[in-house]
């Protein structure tokens, strides 16, 4: 290339390599993007990210457009459709010009279907492609959440994948999130929350550094607030990295919080000191571990986390019946042991941020131990549970607002 740059300085290359990597180890090895990405450090990274996460959620559309001028189907995990994929997704969302485009791709296929790319892609890039409002999503999941909630929220599911998602901010001092938001460009969606569209990294934001606030989706932010605000000893179990631990505390209960993992609770500890909150902490199997009397326990049940597609669009490649099936089994211990952990009278919050009822309604109506414990009025404006007590966040949901996560939350009474 006539770039005049010394050889080996970046062509672009290395980021498409890095990106070529990671959508292999998402589609092929079932991992998440944060995992797999973990290997890469340089200047690289952010971008390759950037290109195979905007090729996970546009995968349908991009597979569209290329078996629209093949002859032959491409196999799924043929390397020239990864390829392919990859240049596409630069194409649709991420403005990288059509020249940088083809000299980037080329140099993956060296050696081998070089010639097939270089015609698929040159007759694609003429066409001038331009990127759809929404874009299918993997069919086993469409199957399944049209059978659960219907063709309108598999039609805004479908919006929302190929949104970027918005940015929400958790204050420690609810006092302040008015003017932060009038102050930042943000919408004060409830008490305490504010969300932003935008803007700098999340490190470069005010406040930040003071840390007077958390990052935390608004939909994952509703389950502490179903926690009564009368309750003392307050459990969080499975409670790393720490949003609804922190929220506990800021609402002035006195909180326990337990995870398996030391290092993600060493997450928690670490955003406990930034924003300057406190919570005693407990490195224990949730299903086990035997301190008794709370007066209120939240469940954050580890789940397929299918409700955080808009974050994490690979999660709908990975949440397989069978992870779905696995994660089913841990709920109802979790839940049956937690039930065992609550004074009588105390409340369980069972929350997941999963959109299968299996991890949801039915674990719920499986349990014995519990009844169901209905809020009463909105939760936040625009959220009202049903008369089980029941709150299911599905896509659609605010989508005016930019949308939520996915969750199912239940609030339950040991009587
Ligand atoms: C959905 S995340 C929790 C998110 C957290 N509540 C928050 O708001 O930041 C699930 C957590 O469950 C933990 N976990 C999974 N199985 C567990 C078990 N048997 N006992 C305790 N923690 C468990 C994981 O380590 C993980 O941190």
């Amino acid at each position: 290339m006539k770039s005049g740059k010394p050889r080996g300085a970046d062509d672009g290359s290395g980021s498409r390599r890095a990106a070529l990597q990671l959508l292999d180890a998402v589609l092929r090895r079932g991992q998440t993007l944060d995992a797999a990405a973990q290997r890469f450090t340089g200047p690289d990274r952010a971008l390759a990210l950037a290109i195979a996460g905007e090729t996970i959620r546009r995968l349908r559309e991009i597979d569209g457009l290329i078996d629209s001028v093949t002859r032959l189907r491409l196999a799924d995990d043929a390397k020239a459709r990864m390829v392919l994929r990859l240049a596409l997704a630069q194409k649709l969302a991420l403005h990288v010009p059509d020249h940088a485009i083809v000299t980037t791709a080329l140099p993956l296929v060296e050696g081998g279907p070089r010639r097939l790319v270089h015609g698929v892609l040159g007759t694609l890039l003429r066409r001038n492609p331009t990127p759809s409002e929404a874009s299918a999503l993997p069919a086993a999941v469409e199957h399944r959440w049209t059978l659960a909630w219907g063709d309108q929220v598999v039609a805004a599911a479908r919006r929302a994948i190929v949104r970027r998602p918005p940015l929400d901010l958790s204050f420690v001092d609810p006092a302040e999130a008015a003017d932060y938001a009038a102050g930042n460009g943000g919408v004060q969606l409830a008490e305490r929350h504010v969300r932003l569209s935008g803007g700098p990294a999340v490190t470069d934001l005010p406040g930040f550094g003071e840390g007077r606030w958390w990052v935390q989706d608004l939909a994952a932010s509703l389950p502490a607030r179903l926690i009564p605000p009368t309750a003392e000893r307050v459990l969080d179990l499975c409670a790393a990295p720490g949003g609804k631990t922190m929220q506990l505390a800021a609402a002035g209960h006195q909180v326990t919080a337990l995870d398996r993992s030391a290092s993600r609770l060493a997450r928690l500890s670490d955003n406990l000191a930034r924003t300057g909150l406190r919570a005693e902490t407990v490195v224990a199997d949730a299903a086990e571990w035997n301190g008794g009397g709370f007066d209120a326990i939240l469940l954050d049940a580890p789940c397929s986390a299918t409700g955080t597609f808009r974050r994490h669009p690979e999660v709908l490649y990975r949440a397989s019946p069978r992870i779905v099936a696995e994660s089913t089994e841990l709920q109802a211990r979790l839940l049956a042991h937690a039930a065992s952990l609550l004074r009588p009278g105390g409340v369980l919050v069972y929350a997941v941020c999963s959109l299968e009822p299996e991890e949801g309604e039915q674990i719920v109506a499986a349990q014995t131990m519990l009844e169901p414990d209905p809020p009463t009025g909105e939760v936040i404006p625009g959220i009202m549970p049903a008369s089980t007590g029941e709150l299911r966040l599905l896509p659609g949901t605010l989508e005016e607002q930019g949308g939520l996560d996915g969750f199912f939350i239940a609030r339950l009474v040991r009587r």
